[in-house]
């Protein structure tokens, strides 16, 4: 793929200051073709900041920002070649229909008017709008707005695509939906960066996750890494006796971290453990005659991994 070794972002350095507030101070983030990488952070960390500096929308104050091998800050024209955007909050031209919309942009990137009706036929039912090809966008409800915006940032294909917390607002098959497009993208070569608050849907669609805490990068992993066998997680136990379950792991945890006692339901939550611990204890449990009727992790891993990993920023 074109771009410098494979890398379709390179940020380095990235300053951008609202008047007192410094929103990125000297962040970096490499995000290659070919993979979903997710932007996690806390409210105000600077993600999208971020994100409309990637986009060419706003200048930083310094750094060096490259786009699929361009200079997005000598050469935004270039760089804008190559992006697709989805803001998290974006203005659609209320007065157009769906299709006058995509026109619009697809004219606006210099489609052949031969090639525009059926790339807008392609995006349209892509997104499933086909149904309100010429409908007025106003009333498109939230999330079909937020779908048309999909569509929108697709309409050139884009080998780098930004999205800003583009599940917001979708009902839960678009979320899937939602999920299946952007891994197939990423299966044609595209690089997406996506971020989002909803980590156990983050969880399934990225291959990597950066983290960003107060404007600077604060981790980079492979998700394998994060949600993998070795991943610490939390394990949800439940047992017909909730009180044997309750007198055996305090006897069998043998000094394994300890989360929440048995309840009534015949519950309880140990960890965080490696999924080889958990076997490990499971084993001792069943051995020490107590009737487990259950063993799953409790929330996801990349929820676990990212408490573990702002614990002691907060
Ligand atoms: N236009 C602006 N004017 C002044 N301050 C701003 C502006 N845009 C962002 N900031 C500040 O910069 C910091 C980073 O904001 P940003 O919107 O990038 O965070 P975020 O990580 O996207 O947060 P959230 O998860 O809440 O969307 C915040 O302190 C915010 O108040």
């Amino acid at each position: 793929m074109a771009g410098d070794g494979g890398l379709a972002i390179e940020a380095r350095g990235v300053v951008r200051r609202f008047g007192p507030v410094e929103a990125l101070r000297g962040l970096d983030i490499t995000v290659r073709y070919g993979q979903v990488t997710a932007l996690v952070g806390a409210n105000g960390a600077g993600k999208t900041t971020l994100l409309l500096i990637l986009a060419t929308l706003l200048a930083p104050d310094a750094g060096t920002v490259r786009i699929a091998g361009h200079d997005a800050l000598a050469r935004p024209a270039r760089a804008r070649e190559a992006l697709g955007w989805m803001p998290d909050t974006f203005g659609v031209y209320d007065q157009l229909t769906v299709d006058e919309y995509l026109a619009f942009f697809a004219d606006a990137y210099g489609l052949s008017r031969q090639e525009r009706p059926r790339r807008i036929r392609a995006l349209l039912s892509l997104v499933h709008l086909e149904d309100h090809l010429g409908q007025p966008v106003h009333a498109l409800s939230r999330g079909q707005k937020q779908r048309l915006g999909m569509a929108r940032a697709l309409v050139h294909r884009p080998r780098v695509l930004l999205l800003d917390e583009p599940a917001s607002g979708l009902d839960p098959r678009s979320r899937i939906e939602l999920r299946d497009l952007l891994r197939s993208l990423a299966a044609d070569g595209v690089a997406v960066l996506v971020s989002s608050h909803i980590l156990s849907e983050l969880e399934e669609i990225a291959d990597r996750v950066v983290l960003v805490d107060h404007g600077r990068t604060a981790g980079d992993h492979a998700m394998a890494e994060i949600a993998g066998a070795s991943a610490r997680v939390r394990w949800r136990i439940r047992s017909l006796d909730p009180e044997a379950l309750a007198a055996a792991l305090d006897r069998e945890l043998d000094g394994l971290p300890w989360v929440r006692a048995a309840d009534a339901a015949g519950g309880a939550e140990v960890g965080p453990l490696t999924e080889g611990e958990a076997a490990g204890l499971l084993a001792r449990l069943v051995a020490a005659g107590v009737p487990v009727s259950g063993l799953a992790p409790a929330g996801s891993a990349l929820e676990s991994a990212y408490l573990a990993m702002t614990e002691d920023r907060r």
